[in-house]
C-alpha cells in the first residue's frame, strides 16, 4: 500500500498542507524544528488515530486553533481509499470512504505504518511497558480483533482495579462481583496473550533471518514472551483462560491487599536474546541496535504476511544513527517494495545510490517544497 496524497489542516505547525508523495522513497530534509517529525507523526496519526510521541491529542492541534483535520488518499491492492480524521478538543471522528466509523477500531488497519526512530532502541533497552506498547500498536494494526480485545481488557481492568481498592478499604465485602470481573478479565486476557504468542512466533522467525544476515551468521536472535501464566497453558485460548482464572482466585487475597490486578497481559514482557544471552542486560550498544533493526525490518514482512500488503515505513532520523553496514541493509530491505518517508537534516553520508529516484522535500516552518535536482 502507499499514501498518495496527504492534506493537513491545523495539525502541529502545519496550518494548511496539500502534498503528493512518491510510492517509493520520500525524503524530508530540513533544519531542526521545522516540522519533519510532525509530518511523520501526521501519517502515523492518520493510520492509528493516535500519536507515537504523545498520549495527549490536544498537543496535535495547532496552537490557538480548536481542531485538526488529516486527510489521506491511500492506494491498496484493491483500490483507492480516502481516509479522514478530525481531532477536536472533545474527541475524534474518523471516516473511511467518507463514511464515519462508529468505532475507531473499525478505522485502524486501513493504513498500516511502521515507525522507526532513534527511541526505538528502547524496545530493547527500555521498560516492559515500552515493549507491551510496541506489541499492542503493531498487532492492533494487523488484527482488529486484537484491538477490540485490548480495549475491552483495559475497560475491565480499570473497573477491577477500582473494585479491588474498594475491597481493600472495606467499602465492600462482595467478592462474588470480583469473581465476575476476574472471569471477564481472564477471557479477554487469554485472547490477547494467545495472539501475542502467535504473532511473536512469526515475528521471531522473520527477525532471526534478518539478524543472521546483518551479523553474517555470527549471532542467533531469539524472543521470549515473559508471563506468569505457565508455558503448559500456552497451547490454546481455553487453556490460557483456565490458567488465568485459577491464578486470579489463588491471588485474590494478595490483590485485595495491594488494591490492584497483579497478573495478566498488562504485566507481561518480551525479552530478546542473542546467542542465548539477554540483549537488554548483556548486549553491547551495537547488538542492541542490530536487534532493534532486525525487529523493525521483520515487522515489514510480518505485516505483509498478515495483511497481504507492505506497510508504509516512517524512518525518523535513523540513518545517521546507523553505521554504513546497517544503513545499507536497511535501504536494501525497503528498496522498491515499501513506501518510505525518511527525515534527515542532510543527505550527506547517506548511501544515496541505494535510494532509487527519491522525491525530496525541503521542510521549512510547516511547509514543504519539492526539490528538483536530486
Ligand atoms: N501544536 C502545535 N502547534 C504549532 N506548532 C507546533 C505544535 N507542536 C509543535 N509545534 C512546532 O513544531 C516544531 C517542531 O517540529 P518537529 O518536531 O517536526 O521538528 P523537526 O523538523 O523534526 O526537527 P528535529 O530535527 O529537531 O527533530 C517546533 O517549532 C514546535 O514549536
Amino acid at each position: 500500500m502507499y499514501l498518495e496524497k496527504l492534506s493537513l489542516h491545523d495539525f502541529r505547525n502545519y496550518a494548511d498542507l496539500d502534498v503528493q508523495f512518491s510510492r517509493g522513497v520520500n525524503v524530508l530534509l530540513g533544519q531542526n524544528a521545522q516540522g519533519k517529525t510532525n509530518l511523520l507523526e501526521a501519517i502515523y496519526v492518520l493510520a492509528l488515530t493516535r500519536s507515537h510521541r504523545t498520549a495527549n491529542d490536544k498537543e496535535l492541534i495547532r496552537w490557538q486553533t480548536s481542531s485538526a483535520t488529516l486527510r489521506g488518499r491511500l492506494h491498496t491492492a484493491t483500490g483507492t481509499v480516502p481516509l479522514e480524521l478530525e481531532l477536536g478538543r472533545r474527541g475524534k471522528k474518523a471516516k473511511v470512504n467518507h463514511l464515519e466509523q462508529a468505532k475507531l477500531s473499525q478505522y485502524v488497519g486501513h493504513l498500516n505504518v511502521i515507525v522507526f526512530a532513534p527511541e526505538d532502541l528502547s524496545i530493547v533497552k527500555g521498560a516492559p511497558s515500552v515493549r507491551r506498547r510496541f506489541m499492542d500498536m503493531e498487532f492492533g494494526q494487523m488484527s482488529p480483533k486484537y484491538l477490540y480485545n485490548l480495549s475491552q481488557y483495559r475497560t475491565i481492568l480499570k473497573q477491577r482495579n477500582n473494585y479491588l481498592r474498594q475491597l481493600n478499604r472495606q467499602q465492600s465485602k462482595d467478592t462474588v462481583f470480583l469473581g465476575v470481573l476476574s472471569d471477564q478479565l481472564a477471557a479477554f486476557g487469554a485472547e490477547i496473550i494467545y495472539k501475542r504468542l502467535q504473532l511473536l512466533k512469526q515475528l521471531e522467525k522473520w527477525a532471526q533471518g534478518v539478524h543472521q544476515v546483518i551479523t553474517q551468521d555470527q549471532e542467533q536472535l531469539a524472543f521470549h514472551y515473559v508471563t506468569q501464566v505457565p508455558e503448559t497453558a500456552h497451547e490454546s485460548v481455553e487453556q490460557l483462560y483456565q490458567a488465568l482464572q485459577t491464578m486470579y482466585s489463588k491471588q485474590q487475597a494478595k490483590e485485595i491487599f495491594q488494591g490492584t490486578t497483579l497478573l495478566g497481559p498488562h504485566r507481561d514482557d518480551l525479552q530478546f536474546s542473542v546467542n542465548g544471552k539477554n540483549v537488554q542486560t548483556y548486549g553491547s550498544q551495537g547488538q542492541q541496535r542490530t536487534t532493534a533493526l532486525s525487529v523493525k525490518l521483520a515487522e515489514i514482512d510480518l505485516m505483509k504476511a498478515e495483511t497481504g500488503e507492505y506497510p508504509v515505513l516512517l524512518l525518523d532520523d535513523v540513518l545517521s544513527e546507523l553505521d554504513a553496514a546497517r544503513q545499507t541493509h536497511l535501504l536494501k530491505a525497503i528498496q522498491d517494495k515499501v513506501q518510505t518517508f525518511l527525515t534527515t537534516p542532510s543527505l550527506d553520508g547517506v548511501a544515496r545510490q541505494l535510494i532509487h529516484a527519491p522525491k525530496v522535500f525541503e521542510v521549512s516552518q510547516g511547509s514543504l517544497h519539492e526539490e528538483e535536482s536530486h
